[in-house]
């Protein structure tokens, strides 16, 4: 019984011609995180933290232990995708970074630090369904990805500099990566959310999907090519290609940490944090 619900759910969930889903549920248990895999082994793993999936401590120490297991257990790919139609994940929790004490700040920020690397790192093919807003935090996630698929009409991009930090080396690295030296100082300089469309002209996501239903199919197709690729070789020229930022980030991550974490404990930056905090609520007023 309890088989034939998971079933059920996944199928209305990805609504999916192409891929039968036979749902096994991952062993751990998460508060945050569904993680389901499908019968070509991969996982899915959705983010539900509502009402945006603010990344704080938690929510990302659940995604680390994920791809620990998904490492361990040797899966075929994964899919990281959000339970929600409006928001892919809206970043990290200003709650964690605001009026915080230094050591919640820094777990905070190692936190993501060490998603990062494990995300960027991994062993196998990875894709973000985006299908929602992706700003800042939620826009790293997507890019540590090898794949984005985004749905219609939102915005994605990295605007943390608004927020009056600047951006850490590794993300500018992640960025340049993905959109090329020119592209990436021009958005990061300017704190730029790109539309669904601006986003896939500049290389920032690689195809756009109707709704969450063909986004699965498209990552289904992304995933499929890879049935014929010997792992290990494919796991070592994805090495190849992302050696240069993992080595950084392994070497100087303590620094970034303690430069991002004595950043946002600048009083201006808090300030501003309060400020942009108080905005987001003025506008839910108002549009209410
Ligand atoms: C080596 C170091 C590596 C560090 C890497 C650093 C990378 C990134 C830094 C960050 O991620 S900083 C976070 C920046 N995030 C943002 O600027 C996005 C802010 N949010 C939004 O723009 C919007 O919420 C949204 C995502 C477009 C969604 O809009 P929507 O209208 O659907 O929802 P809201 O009403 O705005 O939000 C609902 C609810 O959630 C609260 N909230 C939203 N985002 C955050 C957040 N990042 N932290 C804490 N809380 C957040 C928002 O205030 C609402 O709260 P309530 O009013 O319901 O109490």
């Amino acid at each position: 019984m309890y088989r034939y619900v998971c079933k059920t759910m996944l199928r209305r969930l990805f609504l999916s011609k192409k891929v039968s889903y036979q749902a096994r549920l991952f062993s751990g248990n998460f508060r945050y995180l569904e993680v389901l895999n499908n019968e070509n082994n991969v996982a899915i793993v959705t983010m539900k933290r509502a009402p945006v999936n603010t990344l704080n401590s938690e929510l990302l120490s659940e995604i680390s232990s994920v791809l620990t297991n998904l490492d361990e257990t040797k899966c075929s790919g994964m899919v990281l995708t959000s339970f929600s139609d409006k928001v892919f994940s809206s970043g990290l929790d200003f709650n964690e970074m605001y009026e915080s004490r230094p050591a919640t700040i820094r777990t905070l920020v190692s936190t993501i630090l060490e998603v990062i690397i494990k995300l960027y790192g991994s062993p196998f093919p990875t894709v973000a369904v985006i299908t929602g807003h992706a700003p800042s935090g939620g826009c790293v996630l997507s890019l540590c990805c090898e794949y984005r698929i985004m749905v219609q009409n939102f915005q994605i991009g990295l605007n943390v500099v608004k927020l009056g930090y600047s951006t850490p080396l590794s993300i500018v690295q992640l960025m340049v990566n993905t959109i090329g030296h020119r592209n990436a100082e021009l958005a990061l300089t300017s704190g730029r959310l790109f539309t669904t469309n601006e986003a896939l002209r500049v290389g920032l996501i690689d195809e756009i999907a109707k709704d969450r239903a063909s986004a699965f199919d498209k990552a289904n197709d992304f995933l499929n090519q890879f049935k014929v690729i010997p792992p290990i070789a494919r796991h070592f020229t994805k090495q190849s290609m992302r050696r240069a930022l993992l080595q950084d980030v392994s070497i100087n991550g303590k620094i970034y940490v303690e430069d991002f974490v004595s950043l946002i404990s600048r009083p201006k930056v808090q300030e501003l944090i309060a400020a942009y905090m108080a905005n987001m609520k003025n506008k839910k007023k108002n549009s209410n």
